[in-house]
């Protein structure tokens, strides 16, 4: 490691763990009241990725006490099944977030299907209605998107709330991941900068960065050298890749992170940093639409 820099991994897990248990105690403050948030996750054919994601949000809503109900349609599921399944979870009064696994099947409009979620259980952040409020900085009332929201937290451990005078680079400009990331980073004052494949030398771009969020989805393509000494690095890439012969797969991200680690000054893990992050927002974001609905319910006079 290099004897200048101290770089600190930031560890996704143990934030998880303590914002996850954060949502527990408030979520048995609410029981007393009678609420219990329920969240509904929907899965499309079975992608086996995607069929570990959504078991483990299962599983952690239901540590968190949470009503957790699972859809499982087929491959070949209708668009309009999936619609009236969407239209019957809205009306549901024991669901406050719905979230359909992304994918979906190429037959299905995937921005249809997220368009007819209620906003108010948009626990995504993917609603139009969360995108602007988002993007107009309305942050009290909006959904905002796990994997950013998760991300930021990070950032935060290492930076504060405030990013006033820091460049932040995000390099990807997906609409779940690259552009909510940097309408929050913007909203923390940082100066922005978004990349993607059509940027020009993005090596000299990603030098530029104090605080550099990778969300590209290939593996190891962001290297030491396009760091800023004493950067903070945050790796949202999920890349399963082979890992030998006879070995199974392993999960690297979009950082060369024994590279990157002698040069960052903070840097997160592949696994054990967005991930376990963007899983706890979802918990998070459903105690909140739950607790928003049931304040609603209060008469106004
Ligand atoms: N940790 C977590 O919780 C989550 C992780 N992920 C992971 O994050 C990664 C990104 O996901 P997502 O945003 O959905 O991916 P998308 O494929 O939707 O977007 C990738 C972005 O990277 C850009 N890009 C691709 N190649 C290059 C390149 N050579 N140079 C610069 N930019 C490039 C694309 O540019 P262009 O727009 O020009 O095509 C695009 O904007 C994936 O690895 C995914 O698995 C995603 C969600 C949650
Ligand atoms: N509607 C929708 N919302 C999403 O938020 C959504 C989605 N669709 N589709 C897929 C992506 C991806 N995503 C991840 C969540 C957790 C981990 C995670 O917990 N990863 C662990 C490792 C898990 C493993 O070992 O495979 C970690 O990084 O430590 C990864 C990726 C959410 N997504």
């Amino acid at each position: 490691m290099n004897a200048e820099i101290k770089t600190q991994v930031i560890s996704g897990k143990l934030a998880a763990e303590a914002l996850l248990s954060e949502v527990k105690a408030t979520t048995s403050e609410l029981a007393k009241s009678g609420v219990q948030p329920g969240l509904a996750v929907v899965i499309v054919g079975n992608d086996p990725a995607s069929q570990v994601y959504v078991s483990s949000k299962g599983k952690k809503a239901e540590e968190c006490g949470f009503l957790s109900i699972k859809h499982e349609l087929p491959e070949d599921a209708a668009e309009k099944d999936l619609l009236d399944l969407i239209a019957s979870l809205n009306r549901d009064d024991s669901i406050h977030g719905i979230l359909v696994q992304i994918p979906l099947p190429a037959h299905i409009d995937a921005g249809k299907v997220i368009q007819s979620i209620s906003p108010q259980k948009d626990v995504d952040g993917f609603h139009f209605t969360n995108v602007g409020k988002l993007g107009t900085g309305m942050l009290e009332t909006a959904f905002v998107p796990c994997t950013p929201a998760g991300s930021m937290r990070l950032i935060e451990q290492i930076h504060g709330k405030d990013l006033s005078g820091l460049t932040a680079v995000v390099v990807g400009r997906s609409n779940i991941v690259g552009k909510p990331m940097a309408s929050l980073l913007l909203a923390a004052n940082a100066t922005v900068i978004i990349a993607h494949s059509r940027t020009k030398n993005l090596e000299a771009m990603c030098q530029q960065a104090d605080i550099l969020v990778a969300a590209v989805g290939r593996p190891k393509m962001i290297r030491a050298d396009f760091l800023k000494p004493g950067a903070t690095v945050i790796d949202v890439g999920i890349n399963r890749v082979a890992a030998g012969p006879d070995e199974k797969s392993k999960l690297v991200g979009d950082v060369d992170f024994d590279g990157a680690i002698d040069r960052a000054g903070a840097i997160t893990p592949v696994p054990g940093g967005v991930g376990p992050m963007t899983i706890a927002m979802l918990m998070s974001n459903t105690l909140r639409a739950a607790s928003l609905a049931a304040a609603l319910k209060i008469r106004t006079y």
